[in-house]
């Protein structure tokens, strides 16, 4: 089971949602759509399902063009973030009315329907809630009891836009952890759609960047992050503080400070370098291989602490362990040394 789009364009109007996406996503995969608001996930995300048609491209499921299909042929299960469920039925109710309405034949037996139902609910951990109404459940279990009711038709593929979306911090966190366990154990090509660039770089095995309709990089969480391939990719997934720079052909230059650049075609002229706030390193002062700068505050947050530099006129914000940084020493107007252990460098 795969998923292959080719060349999907989707226009509202005169104005183009999702522009020329081609991705692959390969079976058992777990596979996050991140981009701003307005990026196209959504609208992507509902071609996948036969929700929306695609003006133009080619969708492919298992190998069979599905771009014009209906969505109960593609055997899709979706879950939304405003979990949907009926509220005149009970959660095992809810989870049973994706086994009643499938188009199977002959239909499943009353006590087979109940079998698979109670599987799915231990599946998501709610069996003992069977009996109780929507309104009787937190956001947490309502999109629980939202996912074992799609997982009940027995998709091919589950797609899950912002599930997660409307449900607190903590609450988010955990379901994140329960959803990867609960892919692993299934194997379903699962896609989801996200804002958070953290539940995208935690949860996924492959992550998808959006941008005006675009897809701007596929990777894994690791690649994009490491190295992400451009300016909007790199700030997105908090690109940390932005300095200008010259590119210099063979090597970038930042205040006069020489940094190697990744192989590639270079042109000369202006750049933009992206430094995050963990890969500044504070020295007592400056010496080859570091820039001169100057504190301009200093803030603890929580196990770390938060310094502001002047460099050159430049804010740059770095984060240092409290344990091991020289607190004495790093007070307002103090003169520094600063280290650069990686940085993002893109053409202005
Ligand atoms: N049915 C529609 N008619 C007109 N414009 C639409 C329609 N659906 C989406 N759009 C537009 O297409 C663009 C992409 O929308 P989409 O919902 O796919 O974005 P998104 O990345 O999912 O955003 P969000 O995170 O805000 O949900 C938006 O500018 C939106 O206004």
């Amino acid at each position: 089971m795969s998923i292959v789009l080719s060349g999907i364009t989707k226009r509202f109007g005169g104005f183009t949602a999702v522009d020329h996406v081609d991705l692959t996503i390969a079976p058992g995969e777990l596979v996050a759509l991140l981009g701003p608001s307005g990026s196209g996930k959504t609208t992507l995300l509902r071609i996948m399902g036969g929700l929306e048609f695609a003006d133009s491209g080619r969708l492919l499921i298992d190998g069979q063009d599905a771009t014009a299909t209906e969505p109960h042929a593609r055997r899709v299960g979706f879950v939304f973030q405003h979990y949907a469920l009926f509220r005149h039925m009970t959660v095992f109710e809810n989870v049973a009315f994706g086994l009643r309405v499938a188009r199977r034949r002959p239909r499943l037996a009353e006590a087979e329907i109940r079998r698979r139902v109670l599987e799915l609910l231990e599946l998501v951990q709610l069996a003992q809630l069977a009996d109780r109404y929507p309104n009787q459940l937190s956001g947490g279990q309502r999109q629980r009891v939202a996912l074992a009711r799609a997982l009940a038709t027995e998709p091919r593929v589950l797609l899950l836009d912002e599930p997660f979306g409307a449900l607190d911090a903590k609450v988010r966190k955990e379901l994140r952890r329960w959803l990867r366990e609960i892919h692993k154990g299934m194997g379903v090509i699962t896609v989801f759609v996200t804002h958070d660039q953290e539940e995208a770089l935690e949860l996924a095995d492959r992550v998808a960047i959006l941008h005006q309709g675009r897809l701007e990089q596929v990777g894994t969480p690791a690649a994009i992050y490491d190295r992400p391939a451009t300016a909007f990719v790199c700030d997105f997934l908090g690109g940390g503080t932005r300095l200008s720079c010259t590119i210099q052909g063979d090597h970038a230059e930042i205040a006069g400070l020489p940094l190697a650049l990744p192989p590639g075609a270079w042109t000369r002229g202006p750049g933009i370098a992206f430094v995050r706030p963990h890969d500044v390193e504070v020295l007592p002062a400056a010496g080859p291989g570091s820039l001169s700068a100057r504190v301009r505050a200093v803030q603890p947050v929580g196990p770390e602490l938060r310094l502001d530099l002047d460099l050159d006129g430049q804010v740059m914000e770095a984060l240092l362990d409290r344990r091991t940084a020289d607190v004495g020493a790093l007070t307002p107007g103090a003169a520094v040394g600063v280290r650069l252990r990686h940085v993002n460098i893109f053409p202005a």
